[in-house]
C-alpha cells in the first residue's frame, strides 16, 4: 500500500523509508494499491457513469464508434482481442468489449508516420452526453497521477526524483474502460474474461469497479491470487518498460482476469491507464548493462498488433 499524501509531505528520509517499501513490493508482487492518490470522485464517479451508459447500448451504436482496421481507439467489441496473444499464447478471444482513447493531442514537431497513425490517431468519441468531457478529465488525472508516481519509483530505485522526467514528458498512454459482461454460455477451453499477459509499458493505474471480482496476479511462489478492489484506492501495477529499465529487479507480473462462478449474472467493470513513455524514448537497464534499448512507441505498437491480429 502506499499513501502518496504520505510520500509528497515527507521529508527526505521519510521519502527514502517509502521508497523502500515501494521497492520491495516492486520486487514481489509489482502491484500495489495507492491511496492518498488526490484524484476527486467527481472525476472517478462521472466517468463510471459514462462508462456504463455506453456499454449498455445497443451493439449497433457501440460498433459505430469502432477503430479503423488495426487502429487502438474506439470500440473494440467482443471477439476482438485476446491479451495471452501478446505474449504467444494461442487461446480463445477475451471475454470483455472495451472503449479505448489516447492522448489528447499530438506533440509539435512530430512526423514519425507510424506514431500519428497509431498512438495520435484520433480517438472516435461516441456522440453522449459528457462522455468526452469525463473521459478527458480522468484522463489528465491519472496522466498527472502516473508522472507522481514515476517520481516515488524514481527515489524507490535511488534516483534523483525527477529521473524519468524527460522519457514522460509527452507519454502516449492509453485508456480503457472494460465490460466484461454476463456471459450467455459457459467460456471455451482456455477462454477467460482477460487472458493472462503483462502490461506493456511503465505502470498501469486501474480501477476495478467496487465490488467487483475475477483480477489475479501470478505469485512468486506460481499460484495465482486473486486482487479485490480496495476501497478509495488505485491498483498499480508495474508494464514490461519498467521491468526492462530496472534490468528485471522490478516485475512485470503476468495477470488476467477470470470467469466468476456466478459469470451467467455476474458482470465486471474496470478501467485502466496504461502509462507508456514518449513514443521515441530509448528505454535500456538503469544498471548499465548492455541490451538492445526498446523504442517506447514501436513496442506499444507491435504488442497491440500481436494481441488484435
Ligand atoms: O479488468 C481488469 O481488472 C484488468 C484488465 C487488464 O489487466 C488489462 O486490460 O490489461
Ligand atoms: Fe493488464
Amino acid at each position: 500500500m502506499l499513501d502518496l499524501a504520505e510520500f509528497l509531505a515527507a521529508d527526505a528520509a521519510g521519502k527514502a523509508r517509502i521508497g523502500a517499501e515501494v521497492d520491495r513490493i516492486c520486487r514481489e508482487t509489482g502491484f500495489l494499491a495507492v491511496t492518498g492518490h488526490g484524484v476527486p470522485d467527481t472525476v472517478i464517479d462521472a466517468l463510471w457513469a459514462q462508462a456504463r451508459g455506453f456499454f449498455d447500448q445497443a451493439p449497433d451504436a457501440k460498433h459505430s464508434v469502432a477503430p479503423p482496421p488495426g487502429g487502438p481507439y474506439g470500440y473494440l467489441g467482443p471477439g476482438t482481442e485476446a491479451l495471452a496473444k501478446s505474449r504467444g499464447e494461442d487461446t480463445p478471444p477475451d471475454l470483455k468489449e472495451s472503449f479505448n482513447g489516447g492522448p489528447a493531442g499530438i506533440p509539435e514537431g512530430e512526423t514519425d508516420p507510424d506514431a500519428l497513425a497509431f498512438c495520435y490517431a484520433p480517438t472516435p468519441f461516441p456522440d453522449l452526453p459528457g462522455f468526452k468531457e469525463a473521459w478527458r478529465g480522468y484522463y489528465a488525472e491519472m496522466e498527472a497521477l502516473a508522472a507522481r508516481i514515476m517520481e516515488v519509483f524514481a527515489v524507490a530505485l535511488d534516483l534523483p526524483q525527477g529521473y524519468f522526467a524527460p522519457f514522460i514528458s509527452t507519454p502516449i498512454s492509453g485508456m480503457r474502460a472494460l465490460n466484461y459482461p454476463a456471459q450467455d454460455k459457459a467460456p471455451e477451453d482456455k477462454q477467460l474474461r482477460a487472458g493472462a499477459h503483462t502490461d506493456y509499458g511503465s505502470l498501469t493505474i486501474l480501477l476495478p469497479e467496487p465490488g467487483s471480482r475475477g483480477l489475479e496476479i501470478l505469485t512468486p511462489e506460481g499460484d495465482w491470487k486473486g486482487i479485490p478492489p480496495v476501497d478509495g484506492a488505485f491498483v498499480i501495477n508495474i508494464g514490461d518498460l519498467m521491468a526492462l529499465w530496472t534490468a528485471g529487479r522490478w516485475t512485470s507480473t503476468l495477470h488476467r482476469v477470470v470467469t466468476p462462478p456466478d459469470w451467467a449474472t455476474r458482470r465486471r467493470m474496470s478501467i485502466a491507464y496504461f502509462h507508456q513513455p514518449n513514443w521515441h524514448a530509448e528505454v535500456a537497464p538503469l544498471s548499465g548493462e548492455a541490451a538492445e534499448p526498446v523504442i517506447s512507441g514501436p513496442y506499444l505498437m507491435n504488442k497491440f498488433a500481436a494481441a488484435n491480429g
